[in-house]
């Protein structure tokens, strides 16, 4: 299901069902986990507190987290960039996607077990040297919300966004494994084909935490990107660093920023926002630059090419009006 929200008003379109047992139909008013769109959330409450002053971002983690890091050199700046070189530990714990999965879907792991997991792998990079994607950065991130507002990561969230932008069907309820509510049913693709598909809605998303646990709807989502590119919830001196971006590939069309992506379309619209992929959902969430345009759009499946290209196809229709493939 996709949502468009712009200054013509908002279209939103759904196909499919969002519970393969009742046969209910997709219904954008339905939550689902955003997985990685939780990345731009967590960036949003850090970069709150080092406009409070409560932490710089060319600062070593381990002035913040004494002993955490192995290296002196990794700063916060890196996480945000994923540029710190720490290892991704999900690409060895979701090698063999179902089992991978069945083995941590109810499991509640702490901070440290997670960084533990990513420092038991060879670093990725020299810290600042280049752009490698890795979970455990927001890991960190998590820990380091935590640790300067001496609250658990949900009370940030709802305290700096979710309340502030009435986002009443966005949650972090980690490690509860439910989603409350009118939500929609995820299913996982197994890698042998013709294996059944695992319906894979519950689980505590431990392995994540603040790099993927959040929980919302279209429209929330909507709201989130467009009020973040409009400058409601961080200083226009933050968002110009958080919208700094370097390339991620030899595109040139896919850039990273400060815990958000901007895609550079083929009509020269540039979109700000992140993708999202966790067990039975693909996620898009992003707006133009001024917040006046934004799409959500998500597939209640995972490990599938197919449904994560087509989700991929939303924005150039959205932004660039062209006729879908
Ligand atoms: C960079 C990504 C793509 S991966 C990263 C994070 N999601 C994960 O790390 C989960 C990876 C396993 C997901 C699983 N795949 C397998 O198990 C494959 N063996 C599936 O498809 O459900 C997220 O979200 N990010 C996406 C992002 O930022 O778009």
């Amino acid at each position: 299901m996709a949502r468009f929200s712009g200054p013509e008003g908002v279209e939103s379109r759904t196909a499919g069902v969002r519970d393969r047992v009742s046969g209910s139909p997709m219904d954008v008013n339905a939550r689902f986990r955003v997985g990685s769109v939780s990345k731009t959330f967590s960036t949003v409450v850090l970069l709150q507190l080092v406009q409070e002053g409560k932490l710089e971002l060319d600062t070593s983690v381990n002035q913040y987290l004494p002993g955490l890091l192995p290296d002196d050199r990794i700063t916060v700046r890196h996480l945000l960039t994923h540029r710190s070189g720490l290892a991704d530990y999900t690409n060895a714990m979701f090698a063999d996607t179902v089992p991978g999965f069945e083995a941590v879907r109810n499991r509640v792991f702490s901070h440290q077990e997670l960084v533990d997991l990513s420092l038991s792998e060879p670093r990725t990079t020299e810290p600042g040297v280049a752009y490698k994607y890795s979970n455990a950065n927001f890991v960190v991130v998590g820990m380091l919300i935590e640790k300067l507002t001496g609250r658990p990561l949900a009370d940030a969230y709802e305290r700096r966004i979710f309340k502030p932008l009435k986002l009443r069907k966005t949650s972090y309820v980690h490690p509860d494994t439910r989603i409350k509510g009118l939500h929609v049913r995820g299913y996982l693709h197994p890698d042998a084909a013709g294996e059944p598909l695992v319906d894979s809605t519950e689980q505590t998303v431990s392995w994540a935490q603040a790099a993927g646990a959040v929980i919302s709807s279209p429209a929330d989502l909507n709201t989130f990107t467009s009020a973040l590119m409009r400058g409601r919830l961080l200083s226009p001196a933050m968002m110009e660093a958080m919208t700094t971006v370097t390339p991620t590939d030899a595109t040139n069309t896919r850039f990273y920023g400060l815990g958000l992506r901007r895609y550079d379309l083929s009509c020269g619209v540039q979109v700000y926002g992140h993708t999202g992929t966790v067990q039975g959902f693909y996620t898009y969430a992003f707006s133009t630059r001024d917040g006046r345009r934004s799409l959500s759009a998500v597939a209640n499946t995972s490990n599938h090419g197919i449904a994560n290209t087509a989700l991929g196809g939303t924005l150039e229709p959205a932004f660039c009006g062209k006729k879908p493939v």
